[in-house]
């Protein structure tokens, strides 16, 4: 197995999940049937409450924001009157969201209204976030060798901590630094990691990001970080041209600190 060298300069290593510390089966095959199952149930039970009508909220202004842009479809707007009944106010968010969800979109209001369905899941022990084998250990050598392991995912940051905090490996949530969500800017924008580097007050060029999605790992490299992508089962096929301007690695064994044995 060949090994990959993490930059000498490297401060911090920014992890993505799907598809790289976590199977895209995992989350397409547990964590969104569970949201599409118990959406109306969950709404319908919560909809009085505050943390829901602020993901309501979120939700109708990204509607506003898809009609300025010409995404929405009608039938999948929320409703802007507010003189609804709540049944139908109701039907018209499940409809909105499940529409998001077939388009696989990674918007901040989507990604935070699951985030808030699948605390109950995790914490009734109905879901357990899985993590690749390889990953819990690398990381425990990465920190031991000096360096700082942060999550970048469109999952929202309480989401993200759900998955590690009752993982199949037990609570790991030690394993990180910090975390980050689409609140900084999508992972396809350049600026989102400028952002990044900021808040962990080091320079783009001390990172190195693991991702399976080459779109995520150009926009970091355009903003000066280093990049690996991930080729994990089921994963998105590269290109040819991809396979070759990328590092690529399998596990994240094989992800070595330059100068250790
Ligand atoms: C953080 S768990 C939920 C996974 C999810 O909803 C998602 O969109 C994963 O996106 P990623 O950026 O980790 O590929
Ligand atoms: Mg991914």
């Amino acid at each position: 197995m060949a090994t990959v060298s993490i930059p000498e300069n490297t401060t911090a290593l920014l992890l993505d999940i799907e598809g790289t510390t976590t199977p895209i089966t995992f989350v397409k095959d547990i964590l969104f049937p569970y949201i599409k199952d118990n959406l109306e149930e969950y709404l319908s039970a919560h909809w009085e409450e505050d943390e829901c009508k602020q993901d309501v909220h979120l939700l109708k202004k990204q509607v506003e924001e898809d009609l300025r842009l010409h995404r929405a479809c009608a039938q999948h707007s929320l409703d802007q009157s507010g003189h609804t009944d709540e049944e139908k106010a109701i039907r018209e968010v499940v409809d909105n969201v499940l529409w998001q969800m077939a388009s696989d979109r990674k918007t901040t209001a989507l990604k935070q209204l699951q985030g808030h369905m699948w605390r109950v899941a995790y914490a009734a022990g109905r879901i357990k976030g899985e993590v690749y084998q390889d990953v819990v250990p690398s990381i425990r050598r990465w920190r031991r060798q000096g360096l700082k392991v942060y999550i970048y995912s469109s999952g929202s940051v309480e989401a993200q901590k759900l998955l590690f905090g009752y993982s199949v490996e037990g609570d790991v949530l030690d394993l990180f630094n910090g975390h980050f969500d689409t609140n900084i800017g999508t992972k396809v924008e350049s600026k989102s990691y400028e952002r990044i580097a900021e808040r962990m007050g080091c320079p783009p060029e001390e990172i190195m990001f693991l991702t399976d999605v080459t779109r995520e790992a150009k926009a970091a490299e355009d903003a000066g970080v280093n990049v690996a992508v991930v080729v994990r089962p089921g994963n998105m096929e590269l290109t040819e041209e991809e396979r070759s301007h990328y590092n690529l690695i399998t596990t994240f064994s094989q992800l070595e600190v330059t100068g250790s044995a």
